[in-house]
């Protein structure tokens, strides 16, 4: 732990709700991001979750949608569900969209405030390639969402540090600002979004898999259709 989040840490027991921080490239958003978000808003009263698109994703190809499209997806599926609220930082940025540099700006943002990194347990078995990942901790508590066939970590260096910070009981988020690990089990929907647009893009429907909305607006900009989909520059 670094001075700083040594002396956030200090100021606990925090009196505030904790703010759920859920990244993502959502290209598109699907029913497997939104109904998991619901789950852990409810059973953990969070206070919020922050769907924060990323510009440039650190770790894979370009999403095939552009950013104002993936953001305009965001805003559509989200409406009407006034505790979830999509957050810009990551488009108004330049260059990769780190995590930890995000975590920053919101860790100044809201003082002590616990902060909940969401992630699905795939995305947790990466995060070793993460810049400056064991620094998230330091900023964040991480909540790991099973997703179906995800396992966690054990007896590698991913899986020692989660042990060191894995609790079991939620109430220990309010404890401090940051650096714990909770595991949760969640509505299992096998969805993906490159599920989604090999379906698409093969001539199938999405319908069913994500908001109404969203599968109206991918149908109007034609998205993920083999010959008219160009990927982001
Ligand atoms: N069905 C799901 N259940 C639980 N978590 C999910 C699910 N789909 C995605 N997530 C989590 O949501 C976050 C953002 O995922 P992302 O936007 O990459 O969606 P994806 O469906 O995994 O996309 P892609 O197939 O393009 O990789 C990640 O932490 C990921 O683990
Ligand atoms: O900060 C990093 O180095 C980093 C590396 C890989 C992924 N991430 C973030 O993890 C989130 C989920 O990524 P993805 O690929 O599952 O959409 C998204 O917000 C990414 O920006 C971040």
């Amino acid at each position: 732990m670094t001075l700083h989040s040594r002396a956030l840490a200090a100021q606990s027991n925090c009196s505030a709700a904790p703010i759920g921080i859920f990244g993502g490239t959502f290209d598109p958003v699907h029913f497997g991001h939104l109904r998991p978000a619901l789950d852990l808003l409810e059973q953990l009263s969070l206070a919020e979750v922050r769907f924060i698109p990323c510009r440039h994703p650190p770790h894979r190809q370009l999403p095939v949608a552009n950013p104002e499209q993936r953001l305009a997806m965001l805003r559509l599926a989200i409406a009407g569900e006034s505790r979830f609220r999509v957050d810009e930082r990551e488009l108004a940025r330049t260059g990769p969209s780190y995590m930890v540099d995000t975590l920053a700006s919101l860790r100044a943002e809201q003082g002590n405030v616990p902060l909940c990194l969401i992630m699905g347990t795939d995305a947790f078995q990466g995060l070793p390639k993460w810049h400056r990942w064991t620094e998230l901790i330091e900023l964040a508590h991480l909540l790991v969402m099973r997703r179906p066939g995800g396992l966690l970590p054990r007896g590698d260096e991913l899986g020692d540090f989660f042990e060191a910070r894995r609790i079991h009981d939620p109430a220990q988020l309010m404890q401090q600002p940051m650096g714990f690990i909770l595991p949760l089990e969640v509505t299992p929907l096998e969805i993906s979004a490159t599920r989604i647009r090999t379906l698409v893009e093969a001539g199938g429907s999405a319908r069913y898999l994500l908001p109404s909305v969203v599968w109206n607006y991918i149908q109007k900009e034609c998205l993920y259709l083999p010959s008219l989909s160009t990927p982001e520059k």
